[in-house]
Order: structure tokens, then C-alpha cells, then sequence
């Protein structure tokens, strides 16, 4: 790595390189050195899909492959090797939603100490692989023909996104995940080809996915950036080390967090907001260059959960929302997070780590003058400090130890004074058969973009 420690902040007693480490795993980030970086010739397979090639300068926005018809995509599986085949996985079944569980739990994060992994839940797979218009066939796995056991998987969601003023009909894909026992055998392509053919069966052509892997030719990239919210925690866990000449006390005072919230008005979302938190929604992400539209049921499910999530106790959930209500009642800011912990192995104090990343928020305050306009900039970002620390006091009141954020959105705006330090993890945004100038990714040379910010608004699960 070229610059191995950039993680840790000495100066201001921030994550130390272990928690960096940690999370950068975490988040599947990845730096790439100078000899691991690929030649486009050498990308067998991503040389022949539908994507830019590494540095070429796009001329012109749009689709790559235009002409295709849904009456040419074949209508039987992509062939696979005689002792694997295909299945739909259904995650109302038990039994199915187990093996993707294990798959993922075992396989989905390359640690090679096991000291920690996903926890993923059911409740976690049925929000993402679950929202408005989600397809069973899109949740596709490769079972061991003998055994039946899942060794592969590959998903997709509907979405329609906007990039700069074009929308289209799309499909986020993620939880690509082959077992290591069958790592470096060229499966992943096959899954690519079986998810796109079905898609394509759709009449959908395009594709979102992020990757910490360099791939032809990512549309942005954004770096990863961790708030701790119980240090003490982190420390025990051996994550979290104390910077030389630095004490305990000094780092537990650095993160300390305020009991309560201070932003009056500030509430839980509820459905009766969906409308309001849609209209805000919109008009704050028509500032980026690339974003998600949604439909309102959509936001209601992205936001509030489906109708079990909804019954949980806040600490059993895995995407809280909260509006700010003014005295008139208008809803005039939101913020969410979402929930993925993870579990803590063999260590004696502690068995689960609480992990909670910042996902879609949005302020009327500031919104008018412009996003570049100075006093703008200054409103904005005077109201997003108060909402996202409000955020990381209700993080940290349900247990969770750390806040994850990328660059992505209007995030550098605050995250140097909430005390998000850097991490070493980078997240790369591809988009399918879709040529887009290049997004800015809230990044210049490893530092924030404060003058360009960044033009990504979707955030990636
Ligand atoms: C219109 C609809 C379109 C829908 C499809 C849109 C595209 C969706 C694309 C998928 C978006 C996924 C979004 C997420 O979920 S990103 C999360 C990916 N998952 C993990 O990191 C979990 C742990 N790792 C693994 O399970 C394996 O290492 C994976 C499965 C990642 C690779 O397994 P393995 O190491 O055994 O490799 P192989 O021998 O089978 O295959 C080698 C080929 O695969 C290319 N490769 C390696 N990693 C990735 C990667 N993350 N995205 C795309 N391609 C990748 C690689 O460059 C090489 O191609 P080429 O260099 O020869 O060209």
C-alpha cells in the first residue's frame, strides 16, 4: 500500500490503522498497489461487456449496446459446468434463506484471522433484496449439483436511476459472493452473464454496483470515513489502539456524544411523512449528478422498512428514519442510517460490534441560492452538522460503536467536524452499458473535494 497509515490520524487521536483495517474489510474497500493494477487487455472477461474502457475519455453520454431486444436475450439459463447448476433462491423459505446466510457469513468478507464477520440477518436480506418490484429470479445462486450446497450467488434490484438529466430503468447488483473453495475459477463472469441475461429478459439494460475492486472503469469513487461512537468498545475489541502520547480519557472525550438530540422538532419518520420526505428527497438529490429516483412506495420501503421492521424495537432494526417537524408541521429535513453489525469471534468481552452507516438525508435549509453559492454552503452545512450528529447520538443510543460514511452526497461538508477520520478503503461506482463523464466522488488525491464536493446521491447497501 502506498500509504499504509493513511487511517490514522496521530494528530487528532482518531482510528488508529487497526480499526481502519478493520472496517476497510468491512466495507470489502481495497487500495491497489502499483503491481496489482490490471492492463485493460488482461480484464478476459470485463474486455468484453458493455463498459468503458480503463481511461477512455467519454465523448458523449448514453447507452453502449443500444440496439438489443428483449426477443434476442436466450430464454434458457447460461450453460455452467456439469456438476454445478442454477438456482432461484426463495427467501421466504428458510432453508434457502440459511444458505445464503452461510454462504455470506462464511465467504462474503475476506478475513483471514477470523475475528469478525457479517452479521447479516434475515431482516437485512428481506429490506435489501426485497424493495417495490423485487424479482425472485433476480436472486440467483449455483448449487453444487451432488451436495446441493450454495457455493456462489449474485443479485439484483430494481431501481430507476438518474444520471446528470437522463433517468432509466435499472438494476443494483450486489452480494456477489463465490466460496473461497472455488475462488479464481472464472465463475464470477458466469454469474454476471446468467444475472444479465435475466434482466435482460426484462427489457432492462442497465446496471448500478460498487466494488472496492479496480474494474473497467468506474464513473466515480468515493472514500470511506468511520466516526467512533463507543471508543472504549473499539479498544477493548483490540480494533481501536491509543495513539502514542494520547490517554484513554483524552480519546474517550474526543468521541463523547450529548445524551439527547438537540435538533427541536426531530422525530421518528413515519408513513404518513412518505409524501413530504419524497418531495424533500427529490429536490435535495436533483443536486447530484447521479441519483436514484423513487417512487413513493419505494421510499417507503428504502426509509421505513417492510411491515415486520417496522415492529421492531429500535435496536432490532436495520434502517432507522427520522424527520425534523417545524411548528407548522412541514417536514423540513430527514436523515436515516442503516444497521449491519457484526459479530465479534472469540473474544471475551465482547460478541457483537454495532455498525451503523449514514444512507439518505436531505435539508430545505440552504437549498435555494444554489449548491456552489457561498451563504448557501454555509447554511447547509450549519444544518447537516446538527442533523448528523443528532444521527450519531440516536446511533449510539441503540449500541451501535461506529458510524460509517462515504465522501458520496454532501458528506465532506461535516465529516472533518463530526470527527469522521479517512479510512484506507475506496468504493468504486460502475454503471452497465452506460458511458457517463466522470462523477466526482468527493475525493481529490486521497483528500475531501471541498470545491466540487460530490456528484454521487445513491448510496449502495
Ligand atoms: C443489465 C443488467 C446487468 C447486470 C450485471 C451488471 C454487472 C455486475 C457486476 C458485478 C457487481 C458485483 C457487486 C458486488 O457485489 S461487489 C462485492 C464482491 N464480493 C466480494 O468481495 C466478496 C468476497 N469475494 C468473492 O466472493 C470473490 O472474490 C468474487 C466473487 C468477488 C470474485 O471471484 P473470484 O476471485 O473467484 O474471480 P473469478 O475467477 O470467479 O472471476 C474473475 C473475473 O471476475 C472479475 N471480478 C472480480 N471481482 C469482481 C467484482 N467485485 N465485481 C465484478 N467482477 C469482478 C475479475 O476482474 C475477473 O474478470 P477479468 O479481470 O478477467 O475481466
Amino acid at each position: 500500500m502506498t500509504d499504509k497509515h493513511i487511517g490514522d490520524l496521530p494528530s487528532h487521536g482518531a482510528p488508529s490503522k487497526s480499526i481502519a483495517d478493520l472496517l476497510q474489510k468491512l466495507s470489502l474497500g481495497e487500495e491497489l498497489t502499483a503491481d496489482q493494477k490490471k492492463e485493460m487487455k488482461d480484464y478476459k472477461f470485463w474486455k468484453t461487456q458493455p463498459v468503458p474502457k480503463l481511461d477512455e475519455s467519454v465523448l458523449t453520454e448514453g447507452p453502449i449496446e443500444k440496439d438489443k431486444k428483449v426477443e434476442d436475450i436466450p430464454s434458457e439459463p447460461y450453460p455452467i459446468l456439469s456438476q454445478f447448476e442454477w438456482v432461484t433462491l426463495d427467501l421466504s423459505d428458510e432453508d434457502d434463506m440459511d444458505q445464503l446466510y452461510k454462504l455470506l457469513y462464511e465467504h462474503y468478507v475476506e478475513d483471514h484471522d477470523s475475528t469478525f464477520r457479517f452479521a447479516y440477518s434475515r431482516d437485512f436480506f428481506n429490506w435489501a433484496l426485497k424493495p417495490p418490484g423485487w424479482r425472485e429470479d433476480w436472486h440467483v445462486g449455483v448449487r453444487v449439483k451432488g451436495t446441493k450446497r450454495l457455493v456462489a450467488f449474485i443479485s439484483g434490484v430494481p431501481a430507476t436511476l438518474r444520471v446528470r438529466d437522463q433517468e432509466m430503468k435499472a438494476v443494483e447488483i450486489n452480494f456477489l459472493c463465490v466460496h473461497k473453495k472455488l475462488r479464481n475459477k472464472r465463475l464470477t463472469p458466469v454469474l454476471i452473464k446468467e444475472i444479465t441475461r435475466r434482466v435482460n429478459r426484462c427489457g432492462i439494460w442497465q446496471a448500478l454496483y460498487t466494488s472496492g475492486t479496480l474494474l473497467p472503469s468506474p464513473v466515480s469513487t468515493c472514500r470511506y470515513t468511520h466516526r467512533p461512537l463507543n471508543w472504549e468498545k473499539l479498544y477493548d475489541v483490540g480494533f481501536s489502539a491509543l495513539p502514542e502520547g494520547v490517554t484513554k480519557s483524552q480519546m474517550l472525550s474526543r468521541y463523547a456524544l450529548p445524551s439527547s438530540t438537540k435538533t427541536k422538532g426531530l422525530r421518528k419518520m413515519e408513513e404518513k411523512d412518505v409524501e413530504d420526505v419524497l418531495s424533500l428527497y427529490s429536490k435535495f438529490q436533483s443536486r447530484f449528478d447521479m441519483s436514484q429516483v423513487f417512487s413513493k412506495e419505494e421510499l417507503s420501503h428504502w426509509l421505513l422498512g417492510d411491515a415486520n421492521e417496522r415492529s421492531h424495537a429500535d435496536d432490532k432494526r436495520v434502517v432507522l428514519t427520522y424527520v425534523v417537524e417545524n411548528d407548522e408541521g412541514r417536514i423540513t429535513d430527514f436523515v436515516s442510517f442503516y444497521v449491519l453489525p457484526f459479530t465479534v469471534i472469540d473474544n471475551a468481552r465482547h460478541d457483537k460490534l454495532g455498525v451503523a452507516y449514514l444512507y439518505y438525508y436531505a435539508t430545505e435549509e440552504g437549498l435555494d441560492g444554489g449548491r456552489f453559492d457561498p451563504a448557501s454552503v454555509k447554511v447547509v452545512t450549519k444544518r447537516l452538522e446538527s442533523l448528523i450528529s443528532d444521527a450519531l447520538v440516536l446511533a449510539k443510543n441503540i449500541g451501535m460503536d461506529v458510524f460509517n460514511a462515504l465522501t458520496s452526497q454532501d458528506n465532506v461538508l461535516f465529516l472533518d467536524d463530526l470527527k469522521f477520520g479517512p479510512g484506507d478503503g475506496f468504493l468504486n461506482y460502475y454503471l452497465f452499458n452506460y458511458k457517463a463523464y466522470p462523477i466526482s466522488g468527493g475525493v481529490v488525491n486521497k483528500e475531501y473535494d471541498m470545491d466540487k464536493r460530490s456528484g454521487v446521491g445513491v448510496v449502495m447497501l
